[in-house]
């Protein structure tokens, strides 16, 4: 995992910490009545004539204040189980049960493409969530929070990176007022300081979090609890910087023998 950005700020200052300020920060969830927020019992599913795919017996609780961490490869069926999460798939065998009023604030790379209008981020989101009731200055004062630079407020979305939009994303997960978070892969295009702010903001958000991890072994619960998600993704950026750092130096010096690719 690594950020785009991250490699940018490497590219124009070698410096691990950008000097910018970052604050993720999800609402506390509205009261649903009930702590348990969704359920998966038993759930089966599978693809009208895909025989070679399907998901078997997926048991997962969600409720307030739970945290669930998913770590599973490419390819294991991510897409279909957080679709089965948010109600967008229902189950084939087995129940789905979901509070009435449960608000899902989704996070995958798909909707980070899938922004790429001319509107810019604060006319989209005052469009997509004029409920929040904000004006364009409480709109981009959120924006700067989630670290877009106020220059970006104004430009059309289309004309942003992947780490510009993603943080378009996440704002508006924040004004859609959830109770879930799911969060596919969300950190792939963040740098570490904005890495630390979103688990910091996981981690004080009242709701329930669903975060999937990529890895090449099967589909497990994650070993661990967010700090060590945490301290892992830290650790595997310092040593993306570290090895472009080292790149950078050897580039940089005639005499430093060069890799090889
Ligand atoms: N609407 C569909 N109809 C038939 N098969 C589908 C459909 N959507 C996905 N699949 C198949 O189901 C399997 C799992 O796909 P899914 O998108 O859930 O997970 P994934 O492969 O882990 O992808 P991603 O990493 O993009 O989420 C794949 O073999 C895919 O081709």
């Amino acid at each position: 995992m690594g950020g785009e950005e991250a490699s940018a700020s490497v590219a124009s200052a070698p410096q691990k910490w950008s000097d910018y300020q970052v604050e993720f920060h999800f609402p506390e969830p509205t009261d649903l009545g009930s702590n348990s927020l969704m359920q998966l019992m038993d759930a089966d599913f599978k693809y009208p004539g895909r025989d070679d795919f399907g998901l078997k017996n997926v048991n997962i609780g969600i409720d307030m204040g739970s945290r669930v961490a998913i770590v599973g490869p490419n390819g294991a069926g991510k897409t279909t189980l957080m679709n089965l999460l948010s109600g967008d798939l229902e189950p084939t065998a087995g129940e789905s049960r979901r509070s009435a009023k449960l608000r899902i604030g989704r996070y995958n790379q798909h909707f980070v493409d899938a922004l790429s209008m001319d509107v810019n981020p604060v006319e989209y989101l005052m469009t997509k969530y004029p409920e929040s009731g904000l004006k364009p200055e409480g709109v981009r004062a959120m924006l700067g929070k989630f670290g877009l630079s106020g220059h970006h407020h104004l430009v059309p979305i289309v004309k942003l990176s992947g780490g510009q939009k993603a943080r378009v994303v996440f704002a508006g997960i924040s004004l859609s007022q959830p109770h879930i978070l799911l969060l596919d892969e969300p950190t792939n295009h963040l740098d570490m300081q904005s890495i630390d702010a979103l688990c910091d903001a996981v981690e004080e958000f009242g709701g329930g979090v669903v975060v999937w991890i990529v890895d090449n072994g099967e589909i497990t619960p994650y070993d661990g609890d967010f700090e060590d998600y945490r301290d892992e993704l830290i650790k595997e950026i310092s040593a993306e910087l570290d090895a472009d750092e080292e790149e950078a130096a050897a580039a940089a010096d005639p005499f430093k023998p060069k890799k090889v690719a």
